[in-house]
């Protein structure tokens, strides 16, 4: 496995041990020998014949949990029930809950929350379902919906194994732009029954935001439920991703002191985020992209199954290359990676054009590292919270969705979307720019509030506005 997680180095174990053939400083010495140092002890159950603890323990680069498990399990007498880190413990029960927004503390409460009273509220919506977004949580609430088939780059895990990204998701809607959103993890892969459920469920929602369904069913599913339903459906992982991809991309060519009609750029994992990057890419002036996937470069030399690449394969590559991602790379100015952990290598890089820019995006493994790579690039960003430089759809949907139920538009549109990627490109200065920082944080304040502000008036521009907000 890559990567680094600080997490990793603090474990808690819980540990039962009979009381007649275990001795507890015999295990604190054997996680000691096996590079763990116990920093904490809480005694879960004590009973006559076996005693339940956990214990905290801080490993260095010597020490691995599966180092000190298996010693453990060595010892007689000790078993290991359970190996936890932070995050384990951060998703116990799972990361969100629904919170009243009004006690309820008497009768008269009651009958105003519930019945009878809620039935004149349910009457006057019968008479105008447009009124659902004013009483009803319809107006602030989004659902993320999933059908397990491509969690991030891990794959297709099902929706019960979704879930914690999902909820992770909601979670930021709502710290970031006081979205309310729901993880909706559906037990099926099949077009039709998503598409089916998706509009089953959207009564109770101002938007649906798709997440994590693989290409190429993800196209069809989100067309349609943008054609059949009147709230926005949006695919975080086609248009958040590729919103945020312009906007960095934007500002590394101005420290590159390249033009974007001018640079070849390679296109690397042509699905759902891949395909959509490059959509965006052609329609912001870029003249030489090429594909590649598993198979090697898309080329119109060749014909597909899969309709969109098809149309990829007719809108890029118009020198006709052929091979794999070596001879894709080969002088590029631009790596784009929304594909697999690992794939490019050193190699690779050298092979690029002079001051590359490497945008290595899969999740939850890069393309290639920046420790590998660092010195090699003039840019190189990531999908992940833990290096510099995150391009990762977090700093678009929030907001992009918070200008889009507040102005109640329907859809979520072309000029919205590049409102959204030259708010978040506008958020880093001139000044500000420089190798380490071609895109914000998340955390900085201004990025929700400027994707909001430019993605209302883009609303408003384009004729999609339902309503003005009050500034
Ligand atoms: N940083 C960000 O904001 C985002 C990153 N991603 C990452 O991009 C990756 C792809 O996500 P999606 O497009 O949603 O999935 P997807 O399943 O729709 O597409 C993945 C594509 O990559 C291709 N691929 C896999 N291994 C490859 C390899 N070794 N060489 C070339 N192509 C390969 C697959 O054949 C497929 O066409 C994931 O790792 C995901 O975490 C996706 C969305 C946002
Ligand atoms: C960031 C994200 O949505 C993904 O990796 O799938
Ligand atoms: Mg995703």
């Amino acid at each position: 496995m890559q990567g680094t997680s600080l997490d990793r180095k603090t474990i808690i174990l819980r540990l039962e041990l009979s009381t007649k053939l275990a001795n507890f400083s015999r295990a604190a010495s054997t996680i000691e020998q096996a590079g763990g140092d116990v920093v904490a002890i809480d005694i879960i159950q004590t009973g006559k014949d076996r005693t339940v603890r956990d214990l905290t323990v801080k490993f260095g680069e010597g020490g691995s949990s599966e180092q000190i498990v298996a010693a453990l399990d060595a010892l007689e007498g000790i078993r290991v029930v359970n190996v936890s880190d932070r995050t384990f413990l951060l998703h116990l029960g799972g990361k969100l809950t629904v919170q009243p927004k009004t006690p309820i503390q008497n009768r008269d409460d009651l009958s105003r929350v519930y019945t009878p009273d809620v039935a004149r509220v349910c009457e006057a919506i019968h008479a105008d379902p447009a009124k659902a977004f004013n009483l009803t949580i319809k107006r602030n609430t989004v659902a993320v919906v999933t059908d397990g088939s491509a969690v991030l780059g891990l794959g297709n895990i099902g929706p019960h194994a979704a879930m914690p990204v999902m909820e992770g998701k909601a979670i930021l809607f709502k710290q970031f732009a006081e979205v309310d959103a729901f993880p909706i993890c559906l037990d099926t892969q099949d077009t039709e029954q998503i598409i089916a459920s998706v509009k089953a469920i959207a009564p109770a929602f101002g938007g649906i935001n798709l997440e994590d369904i693989a290409a190429p069913r993800c196209f069809e599913i989100e067309q349609r439920l943008r054609e059949e339903l009147d709230i926005p459906v949006f695919h975080d992982d086609q248009h958040g991703t590729s919103v945020v991809l312009y906007a960095g991309l934007l500002n590394a060519l101005k420290l590159a002191g390249k033009r974007l009609e001018d640079v070849r750029i390679v296109v690397c994992g042509i699905g759902a985020a891949g395909t959509a990057c490059t959509k965006m890419l052609l329609a912001g002036g870029a003249r030489h992209i090429v594909g590649v996937d598993r198979d090697g470069i898309l080329t119109a030399d060749r014909s597909y199954a899969h309709p969109m690449w098809q149309w990829y394969a007719e809108h890029t590559n118009a020198e006709r290359r052929n091979g794999g991602l070596a001879e894709a790379v080969q002088g590029a100015d631009v790596f784009i990676g929304v594909s697999a952990g690992g794939i490019l290598t050193r190699a690779h890089i050298q092979s690029m054009a002079n001051e590359p820019i490497v945008f290595a995006m899969a999740n939850p493994h890069p393309e290639i590292l920046p420790e590998q790579a660092e010195d090699l690039v003039a840019v190189l960003a990531t999908g992940r919270s833990d290096y510099p430089n995150q391009i990762n759809n977090v700093l678009c949907f929030p907001g992009i969705f918070r200008g889009a139920l507040d102005c109640r538009a329907p859809l979520i549109n072309e000029p919205m979307k590049l409102a959204a990627a030259e708010a978040i490109a506008s958020v880093v200065s001139e000044e500000e720019l420089s190798r380490h920082y071609i895109i914000p944080s998340v955390f900085n304040q201004r990025v929700v509030e400027e994707v909001r502000r430019r993605v209302v008036q883009a609303a408003i521009d384009s004729g999609v506005a339902r309503r003005r907000p009050h500034e």
